[in-house]
Parts: structure tokens; C-alpha cells; sequence
């Protein structure tokens, strides 16, 4: 946060909210936010003026900035990032923004008035296509070219963008209409009728224009027109419409329209089951007093139409409302059972949406267009005024928590925070609730509601479970694959059924490893071996993307037999090439869903039944609703016990519990085979019974003992730095430091993390667990920022990065 001066123009126009132009540094400037206007001169340095103002108008409210200031000091870290998340960069200028022509621009607009600078800039754009702000500054020969930009800008003239990705391509529609000479005047038209008599299939385009658009009834009708596409999906000739068009009585036209698609609400009004009914009822009877419940609904329950129900009834009442979804269900069902429903007033806020694609949503939030969002975590920043509602649904999935960069936000949490600023009220959904939120129901904090039933009378998949060791010993392992799996496969395949193979690692496999020495090639730049992919023949570093061919000798020994170790997703697909040669296998993981559709174009095959089997990392584990399904594979249950972090447990009855609950959610019952070396281990019991609450309370029981959350709160402090020593130093006189804070605490480390080594940077990580007062928390927070300061000035820890991670995932 920076102090500027007001310039004198400015004092009467500016508030709360508005966007300003600031110098920043040396050279640079940026967009800033007006979060508090006051008196004191900053004592460190002297206030610069503010530059321009941007807006006439808060872009951001007063929510908006309680939210942010909020989030600043829970998360440590400061307003600048979270303003940086918060804010799509299509609403601010900098030095680096590049301008574009408007797609909705046209010189012969009567209404535009243009001074000359802003001609010169025009005229450049229209054979250039894009200029910096120093292009700008050339053309013009003048300093200071924002006064013009912000002008253009809002004359609607020019688009702002910063990275090529982000530049804005409209989409653009064909549409028809009829000509002037027979819209405007009867008897031309009637005229045109008695021609087109012996001419039957141009007649039949022009009363299917005229049905479509009643230009008799409503003459206004005839400007905007028709979908050219809809003369062709009405079985109609194209060439006749083409020799209409030659024949000067339509006109084509192209339109840009919004790039969600208008889709209309079709009326499936939710018809909830009596189970689903008393649910809804139970949430709001909580919510009469808790302003948050937890839905405790298993796999396959309809959480979605119960959603739907508090949904439509929020909207009904006038206020927003806000549903959260991980990262991955952004394309499901769900959604388009929601745009079924919901139609062109839900907006849909998607992390692979372009920049100017969320400028839009934006807009919508401010306008009133969308009254409902569904979104990523990131969606929690969308200027709501007055939310009633916010739903997280997976509520237990990490890919809410942010990891980088800052803030480091738990998104689920961070609902919870707005919607108390709104007083609106929360709804967590899950089949396998974080731990976190369970004991806060348990403890009263929120309303409690179970739906343990399946829609549609569907039962609970069965569970199996297939010795690895065993089947190795008796000889019956064949790929990695037990006989119990294999069988079970194979049957499905004969009764035409769908089978999802759940393998949480991508890749074809962990490592290569020389058969001789063991030796293993690993990155360069960190401690972790790389990892093999067949398919492009080559080995990568999952943490910095680094890329090289497979070593053809061993590193180590110069032996030339190196053999791939362990499973892939990639070695599965293989594998399963193998042994069912007739099935229709496809894999979808991160490798194969790269591109914004990927993910969806997989899925739409699934659900056609152009596939089989389908291999997948958690991906496949979230939300897919396909009647096929009855057979679920884990091909390796016990990798995700023996992580190193006191929530594999958990989150291994979570990851199993939801990728099973993808079989059997129709009539066909499903069967979950899940592969394992330890089919003792007492987490299978309770999968097994899929007893959520017995695997809760044991887990609960030992992280009391050893003080993991949610008993305390973590703070995880991680210590970067080229040089070990360094690092290390850096890390212990941070230690020495956090214990002098007056706050009763626990402070572990400094350890080496997990991985000690990434990008050519050595980290160590300190952990401290702290009581779960609110008050003691920000204490400490305050004086860990301290403390993290007081380290940084020390001058040979000048250049150490130290990276405070709030409740850390
Ligand atoms: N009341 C209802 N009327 C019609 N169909 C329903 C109803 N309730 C649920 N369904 C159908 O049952 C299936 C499961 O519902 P849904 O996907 O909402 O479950 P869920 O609780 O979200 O499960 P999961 O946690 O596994 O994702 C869906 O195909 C849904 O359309
Ligand atoms: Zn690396």
C-alpha cells in the first residue's frame, strides 16, 4: 500500500474504489486502486502525485476492499497482490499494456468525437494491429501518452491487454436480413411474393425469414435479424438463400456477439427426491441461525439439484449468488445443468479463460447482467455488491488453497469471510468433507446435513480389494495388473461397460533407473528425478519443466540397460494396449488436456461411448456423472498412504472415496478394485464400510496427539536461496527471532523441504503451529511480517526470498 498525493483537479472527483494512474519506481506506471483517502504524509518517503484518474466511478466497492484488506493480513501478505489477483489486468494500465482496436470500433461512428493525437493512434492501429505504450509515445513524440490511451479507452475505441494470450478475439456471428427496399415498404414485398411463386424453394427461405422475424407486427425486428445458420438448420437451400442475397433482397451482416454463448433456460425445473426435499429443508432451518452448513452428501446423492433449489430461491429473494467449483469441474455436467437451468443469466468464471474473457464476466457482476456466478476460486474477487448465497461445492478439494503467488489463499475459507461481510450464508458440499469442516460441524460452529442415499435408488459401488504382493508371488501379475483387476475388466468390456483406471501420476513412468547401479537421472536444478515420458521420447522435471532426451548409458556406471521404474499414466495406457487389445482406451491427464477443450473433448467421447477405458490422474475423479461406468480400478491405493504429510490419510480416503463413487450411479452396480501390497492397512476397513465418520475420528485422535490441524493453525515460513549456507542461516536466525514472539507456539525446522532443491534454489522450511484463537493468530502475524522484514535487512540475507504460507495445504 503507497501514499500518493491528490492533485488539486482531483480532490472533488475522487473516491473510494476508482481506478488512478501512478508513477511507480523510476520509469514505471501503473494502475492503482483508491482504497483510503487521508491526511498523513508517509514518513519513509514523499508521496508522488497521482497521474489520472481512470474511471468516473468506483470499479471496486467498499466490500470489495474490506475483502482484500482482510485477506492481506490473514494471508500476510500485502494489498498490492491481492489487488493484482483481484483485478483482471484488461482494467489496468501500465507500462506494459499493449492497446488493440476495439472489435465494436468504426471510424464513421457520428457520434465519436476525435482530437488529432488520438487519430494518429488510430491510424496506426489499423495497420498494425497492436502498439506498446512506447509505440505510442514515438508516434506521438510526447511523454506522456495515458491521458490519450485512457481517452481511447473510454470512447470504447481501443482494448487494453498485456500478454498476447490476452488479446481479445471477438466472436463473430453471420447473420441475415431483409434489404431497406422490401422491409420498409409492403407493396415491394408483395410484389417479391408473386415472384418468388414459381420459385418454391426461395419462397420457403423468405417465410422462414419472415416467420423468424415479424416485420409486419414489428418492424424493428428486421435490424438485428436472423442467425444466417438458421435457414440451414431449418432444411432449407442454402443456394436459394444466396441467390436471394445476390438479388439485393437479404443482406448478410456480421455481428460480434458475447463469447458465452446466450443460451435460454429450458424450463427442468428441479424435481427433488423427499430425501433431497428434507435436505433443503434441514439447510435452511441452519441457516436460520449458522451462517454456515455442511452438506455431507455421498457420491451420486444430487448435491447439484439441491443446489439448484437454494439457488433459484437466493435469485428469487434479489440477491447474488456465488458457486464455487474446483479448477477441473468448470466443464462437467454440472455446469451445463446449471446453463440449463440458470441460461444466459449464470455467468461462468473459467481459469482458462482469457483475460478479456473475465473482463467480461466483470462487467456482467457490475451490471447486473449475471446475478449468478459459478467459478474457480479466483471468482471470490468479482465486484458482488450484495451476495446471498455462496455454495463450495467439493468444499475438500486442495486446488482451492492458492499456492503461488500471493495471497496464498484457501478459497473455501476466504467464502466463508466475504460471505460474512455480505451476511449472506455458505453451503459446503461434499461426500468426503475436509477435516477442518467436519469438526466445525461436529462442534456446532456449522449446521450439519447428511444425505446418505444415492438418486434414483443407485447403490454405493462394492469394493474389492487385490493383493499386489500375492498376485506376484503366485505369478499371476501380468503389467501390473492383478488377476482380480484384469478379470473384472474384462467382464465389464463383455457387457459393453465402462471402465476408469485411477493412477495419480502422470507420465509413462516415475524414473529410469540403470539396471546395474540403480543410478537415476535427475534435474539439474532440483532434487527430484526426472520423470520418463514414452511418448515424447523424452525425460522432464515435474517441478521447473526442464526437458532432455532418455540417457541411452547410466550416468553413474556407463551401463547401457536403463529400464523404466514404476507407473505412469502414460505406461498404463500401454499396458492396457496390451492385455485388451479390442478396448477403446484413452488417458486424460495433464499431459493430454493441455489445451482449453481438452479436457471436455475427452469427456464428450467418454459420455458417447467412444471409449472404453479411460486412464486418468485425479482428474478423472471429480464430479463425472456417466451411466457406463461400472467398473473403477486404483492401480496403486498404497502410493497415496505413504506420502510424507500428516493429511495423506485423509486425503487418500478422499481421493478413493470419490473416484469409486464414478461407478455404478444408474441401475448397473458398480465395482471398485482397488491394488495394494497392504491390504491390512486400517484405512481400507473404513473405505471399505465407507465410514467418512469412523476414519474421522481415529485420524482425529492421532493429530491431537502430535498437534496437526485442525487442532492448531500451521504457518509454514519456506527459505529460498542459491546458496545453501545462505538459506540456512537466513532460515535459523529466523527461528531464533519467531520464538522471542510473546505467542504460545510451536516452531519446527528449519528442515529441509520436501524437495530441497528447486529451480537451482535451496529450500528450507519452518513450521509453526499455533493455537486456534483468532486474536493470538493476528498477533503473530504481525509480528512474523516483522521478523521476516528484520531477517531481509540483515545484508548477506539481502537477496533471500521468505515466503509465508498460511494455513498450508
Ligand atoms: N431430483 C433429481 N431429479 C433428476 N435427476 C437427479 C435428481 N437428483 C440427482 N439426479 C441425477 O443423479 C445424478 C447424480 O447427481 P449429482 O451429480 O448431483 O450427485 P452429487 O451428489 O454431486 O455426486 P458427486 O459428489 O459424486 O459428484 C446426476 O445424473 C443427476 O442428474
Ligand atoms: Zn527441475
Amino acid at each position: 500500500m503507497f501514499t500518493y498525493r491528490i492533485p488539486t483537479d482531483l480532490v472533488k472527483s475522487l473516491g473510494i474504489g476508482f481506478r488512478v494512474i501512478v508513477p511507480f519506481g523510476s520509469k514505471k506506471i501503473v494502475t492503482g486502486i483508491v482504497g483510503k483517502v487521508h491526511q498523513k504524509p508517509p514518513t519513509a518517503y514523499d508521496a508522488k502525485q497521482i497521474l489520472d484518474q481512470l474511471d468516473n466511478e468506483a470499479v471496486v466497492n467498499a466490500l470489495q476492499i474490506k475483502f482484500w484488506d482482510w485477506m492481506a493480513s490473514y494471508y500476510c501478505c500485502n494489498l498490492g497482490e491481492v489487488m493484482n489477483a483481484a483485478l483482471p489486468s484488461g482494467l489496468k494500465i501500465s507500462s506494459e499494456s499493449k492497446i488493440q482496436l476495439h472489435p465494436h470500433f468504426s471510424l464513421e461512428d457520428p457520434g465519436l468525437v476525435l482530437d488529432k493525437r488520438e487519430l494518429v493512434i488510430l491510424e496506426a492501429l489499423a495497420d498494425k494491429d497492436e502498439l506498446d505504450m512506447q509505440q505510442c509515445a514515438d508516434l506521438l513524440g510526447v511523454k506522456s501518452v495515458h491521458p490519450i490511451i485512457k481517452s481511447l479507452v473510454a470512447k470504447e475505441a481501443v482494448l487494453l491487454f498485456e500478454q498476447m494470450k490476452e488479446k481479445y478475439s471477438p466472436k463473430k456471428e453471420v447473420r441475415i436480413r431483409m434489404c431497406a427496399r422490401f422491409a420498409k415498404d409492403k407493396k415491394e414485398l408483395e410484389g417479391l411474393f408473386l415472384e418468388l411463386k414459381s420459385k418454391p424453394k426461395q419462397e420457403q427461405v423468405l417465410l422462414k425469414y419472415l416467420q423468424e422475424v415479424p416485420i409486419y407486427q414489428r418492424p424493428e425486428t428486421n435490424g438485428p435479424g436472423m442467425q444466417k445458420a438458421g435457414i440451414k438448420e431449418a432444411g432449407l437451400s442454402q443456394s436459394s438463400l444466396h441467390t436471394l442475397i445476390k438479388n439485393g433482397v437479404f443482406e448478410e451482416f456480421q455481428v460480434i456477439i458475447s463469447r458465452f454463448e446466450e443460451i435460454s433456460s429450458s424450463d427442468k425445473e428441479p424435481v427433488l427426491t423427499t430425501t433431497q426435499q428434507e435436505a433443503t429443508r434441514e439447510i435452511k432451518h441452519h441457516f436460520a441461525d449458522k451462517q454456515t452448513v455442511l452438506l455431507h452428501g455421498i457420491t451420486g446423492s444430487g448435491k447439484t439439484e439441491i443446489y439448484v433449489s437454494l439457488i433459484q430461491e437466493a435469485l428469487a429473494s434479489g440477491s447474488q449468488v456465488l458457486l464455487l467449483l474446483p479448477e477441473i469441474a468448470l466443464t462437467t455436467h454440472m455446469v451445463s445443468r446449471l446453463l440449463g437451468v440458470f441460461g444466459s443469466k449464470m455467468g461462468v468464471f473459467h481459469s482458462k479463460y482469457s483475460d478479456n474473457e473475465r473482463v467480461e464476466v466483470w462487467q456482467g457482476v457490475l451490471s447486473g447482467k449475471y446475478d449468478f456466478v459459478v467459478g474457480v476460486r479466483s471468482s471470490l474477487f468479482l465486484p458482488f455488491s450484495s451476495l446471498g448465497l455462496i455454495i463450495v461445492d467439493e468444499e475438500h478439494e486442495n486446488s482451492y488453497k492458492q499456492y503461488d503467488p500471493a495471497p496464498r489463499f484457501q478459497a473455501r475459507d476466504s467464502a466463508i469471510m466475504l460471505a460474512w461481510l455480505h451476511q449472506a450464508k455458505v453451503l459446503l458440499g461434499s461426500a468426503t468433507p475436509s477435516f477442518e469442516s467436519y469438526q466445525n460441524a461436529i462442534l456446532g460452529k456449522y449446521g450439519l446435513v447428511q444425505v446418505q442415499e444415492r438418486y434414483g435408488n443407485a447403490e454405493l459401488p462394492h469394493y474389492l480389494l487385490a493383493n499386489i504382493n500375492e498376485d506376484r508371488r503366485k505369478n499371476l501379475l501380468k503389467l501390473d495388473m492383478t488377476r482380480l483387476l484384469r478379470e473384472r475388466i474384462q467382464e465389464a468390456l463383455n457387457r459393453q461397460e465402462q471402465v476408469l483406471l485411477f493412477q495419480n501420476r502422470r507420465g509413462y513412468s516415475p524414473f529410469l533407473s540403470c539396471e546395474e547401479c540403480g543410478w537415476t537421472p535427475s534435474c539439474e536444478r532440483c532434487d527430484v528425478s526426472l520423470t520418463y515420458h514414452q511418448y515424447s521420447e523424452e525425460v522432464r522435471c515435474h517441478y521447473c519443466g526442464f526437458k532432455d532426451q532418455p540417457p541411452k548409458v547410466c550416468g553413474a556406471c556407463g551401463h547401457s540397460k536403463i529400464s523404466a521404474v514404476g507407473l505412469g499414466t502414460e505406461r498404463i495406457e500401454e499396458t492396457i494396449g496390451l492385455l485388451f487389445p479390442e478396448a477403446r482406451v484413452a488417458r486424460m491427464d495433464l499431459d493430454t488436456t493441455r489445451s482449453k477443450y481438452g479436457y471436455q473433448r475427452i469427456l464428450e467421447e467418454f459420455a458417447a461411448r467412444n471409449i472404453d477405458i479411460l486412464v486418468g490422474t485425479q482428474m478423472i475423479s471429480k464430479g463425472l456423472d456417466f451411466d457406463g461406468v461400472t467398473v473403477v480400478g486404483v492401480m496403486d491405493a498404497d502410493r497415496m498412504l505413504y506420502y510424507p504429510d500428516f493429511r495423506s490419510g485423509e486425503r487418500a480416503f478422499q481421493m478413493i472415496t470419490q473416484v469409486a463413487g464414478r461407478a455404478g450411479r444408474r441401475d448397473k452396480p458398480g465395482t471398485v478394485i482397488l491394488q495394494t501390497r497392504k491390504p491390512d492397512h486400517s484405512i481400507f476397513e473404513y473405505i471399505l464400510k465407507g465410514d467418512y465418520v469412523g476414519f474421522f475420528r481415529t485420524e482425529m485422535q492421532e493429530r491431537r496427539r502430535f498437534f496437526y490441524p485442525p487442532w492448531v493453525k500451521n504457518i509454514r515460513i519456506t527459505v529460498k536461496h542459491k546458496d545453501r549456507g545462505t538459506a540456512e542461516q537466513a532460515a535459523r536466525l529466523l527461528v531464533e527471532l519467531l520464538k522471542d514472539i510473546p505467542v504460545k507456539k510451536i516452531v519446527l525446522g528449519p528442515e529441509k523441504g520436501l524437495i530441497g532443491r528447486i529451480k537451482d534454489l535451496h529450500i528450507l522450511e519452518i513450521l509453526v503451529k499455533l493455537e486456534r484463537s483468532s486474536q493470538k493468530q493476528a498477533v503473530f502475524k504481525q509480528a512474523l511480517l516483522e521478523k521476516v522484514l528484520e531477517v531481509g535487512f540483515e545484508k548477506p540475507f539481502r537477496s533471500v526470498r521468505m515466503i509465508i504460507d498460511v494455513d498450508p495445504a
